[in-house]
């Protein structure tokens, strides 16, 4: 057992318990205006991107609004993490633009409104700390490296609930499964409360029984209003889950709606082969 199954319950019944913070901890809703509000996350206009000589995204124009499940597929190499990078402003474009909730990615600042879930949340694995600890850090973008106020901890623990992570607070992030792992890195972003979420290939190295609860976990979230974008390698996943696909090779080969995507070639025109979407994850 790992605690998902729990973590899926408490994502559906109740809610994400998304909230805005009044800073003493007490909520406001999720709100219209600030974090949740409609519009343009990401937007990249015409972006061309190398390192050194060797490009690696070419023309690529891709807007990500508020709300919206949306997921990156291409083949290996294709540059679906250097397109995150260039979203996220860790790298610059070489020509057109890059645009993160309004402002020029690589001078937005507020890390605290961006949740990253890593695969296999790898730096966390050697971390001698707690599950608790880790989502506390989401706090520190509010409260600098200060104490955190018994509301702030309430939104830690609100965090751990709705991941179904609550029992495990006081373990170390080391003897956590691959999936209880990510889910803790999740809780940090909803601590922070963060409302845009994006993941690479989240749930590589989470054992198989888990990943279903794992991608019900993101459907709640995003239910609630969270910006979900996905890297991944699973079509499965992605035809079951995400609503809208880019697919990636250099270029985009396809940017629509998932049924869209299932019933084009885009998928093999980028792969270079015959190969089509099978199957689900569930
Ligand atoms: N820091 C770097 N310096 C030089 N080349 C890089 C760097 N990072 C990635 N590349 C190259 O850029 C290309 C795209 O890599 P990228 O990691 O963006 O692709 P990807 O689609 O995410 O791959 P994968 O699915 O295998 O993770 C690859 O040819 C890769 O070798």
């Amino acid at each position: 057992m790992n605690g998902t199954t729990d973590g899926e319950t408490a994502a559906t019944e109740s809610g994400t318990g998304r909230t805005e913070s009044a800073g003493d901890g007490t909520t406001t809703g999720s709100g219209t205006t600030g974090p949740g509000a409609r519009g343009p996350v990401i937007e990249l206009s015409d972006v061309d991107f190398g390192y050194a000589a060797t490009p690696v995204v070419e023309d690529v124009s891709v807007r990500i609004d508020a709300g919206e499940y949306a997921a990156v597929v291409g083949p290996n190499g294709s540059g679906k993490s250097t397109l995150m990078k260039l979203m996220l402003g860790l790298l610059r474009p070489d020509e057109g633009q890059a645009r993160l909730f309004g402002e020029p990615a690589h001078e937005f600042d507020d890390g605290a409104r961006v949740g990253y879930v890593a695969q296999e949340a790898s730096a966390s694995k050697e971390m001698p700390i707690t599950v608790r600890e880790v989502v506390k850090m989401g706090r520190f973008p509010h409260v600098g490296f200060g104490r955190l106020s018994e509301g702030d901890w309430r939104i830690v623990d609100r965090a751990l609930d709705v991941v179904g992570m609550a029992a495990f607070g006081d373990r170390r992030v080391t003897r956590l499964s691959g999936g209880q792992r990510q889910r803790a890195f999740i809780a940090r972003a909803l601590a922070s409360e963060a409302d845009l979420l994006v993941l690479d290939e989240p749930t590589v190295g989470v054992d198989v029984e888990s990943v279903d609860a794992f991608y019900d976990l993101l459907d709640a979230l995003n239910a609630d209003g969270i910006t979900v974008l996905l890297i991944e390698h699973d079509l499965g996943a992605v035809t079951d889950h995400a609503d809208r696909v880019v697919c990636l090779n250099r270029e985009v080969y396809f940017d629509g709606p998932t049924a869209e995507f299932v019933e084009s070639d885009a998928l093999g025109r980028a792969f270079g082969t015959a190969r089509t979407v099978t199957g689900g994850s569930s």
